[in-house]
């Protein structure tokens, strides 16, 4: 589904990932692993053209990158991250929708989704709250409802537990194992934790001195 090829990016001639190969097929709990510095943003970042890569392809379902609008790339590509970043004045339900109404859809439909997933995850009730009223794992599973109300193919996270006490970060991710099949949703996730990926990962990858090299 997800096919890099030879992908190298430089930050001001000095090289930080270079000749990159990897593929992620339909459904997959995928992980990559590497220390500070080493690239995993800058990687994640290339995926859905937050940043430009200087050489190589990346393609999805066959197509190149390139050749989407953004507004299609982001339909095709939920992201979360560390820091929730969940917008403080708006509700759980406001901050959900959002997401797709910045790619015109419908906004009845999309709220329908926006509870069904709630629900799915324990979250009904918070759905007119602010999300400073939540917990950190609570605020990171309106992120990934987030993620996946435009019905990606993969969901991107950097580092979904960072935030999170290590009990919470392995319910988080049980439930991203979970939504993951029932939503038919591959998951690529950074995380420092070597724990959780040798309790999660189906596919691991380590990212080092700008290589990227497959766990067996
Ligand atoms: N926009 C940028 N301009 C210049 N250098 C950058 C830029 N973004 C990242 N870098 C540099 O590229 C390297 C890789 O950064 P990146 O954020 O991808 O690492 P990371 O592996 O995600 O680190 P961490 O685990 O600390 O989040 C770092 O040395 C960083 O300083």
């Amino acid at each position: 589904m997800i096919h890099l090829e030879q992908v190298s990016k430089s930050f001001e001639q000095q090289p930080i990932l270079h000749n990159i190969n990897m593929h992620i097929a339909p459904g997959e709990f995928a992980f990559l692993q590497g220390r500070s510095g080493s690239g995993k943003s800058t990687l994640v970042k290339l995926l859905y053209r937050e940043l430009e890569r200087d050489t190589g392809s990346i393609t999805i379902d066959g197509v190149s990158i390139d050749k989407l609008a953004k507004y299609e790339l982001r339909r095709k590509m939920g992201v979360i991250f560390q820091s929730f970043e969940l917008l403080e004045r708006k509700t759980v339900l406001e901050n959900i929708v959002l997401a797709g109404q910045i790619l015109g859809r419908d906004p009845d439909k999309m709220e329908a989704e926006a509870m069904r997933l709630l629900k799915r995850v324990g979250l009904e009730e918070k759905a007119h709250v602010l999300p400073t009223k939540l917990s950190g794992g609570q605020q990171q599973r309106v992120a990934i409802v987030r993620a996946l109300l435009n019905k990606p193919k993969i969901i991107l996270a950097d580092e979904p537990t960072g935030n999170l006490d290590p009990e919470t970060a392995s319910e988080v991710l049980m439930l991203m194992r979970e939504l993951r099949e029932e939503e038919g949703v591959a998951m690529l996730v950074i995380t420092h934790s070597q724990h959780l990926i040798e309790t999660f990962a189906e596919k691991s990858w380590i990212l080092k001195e700008g290589g990227v090299y497959e766990r067996q």
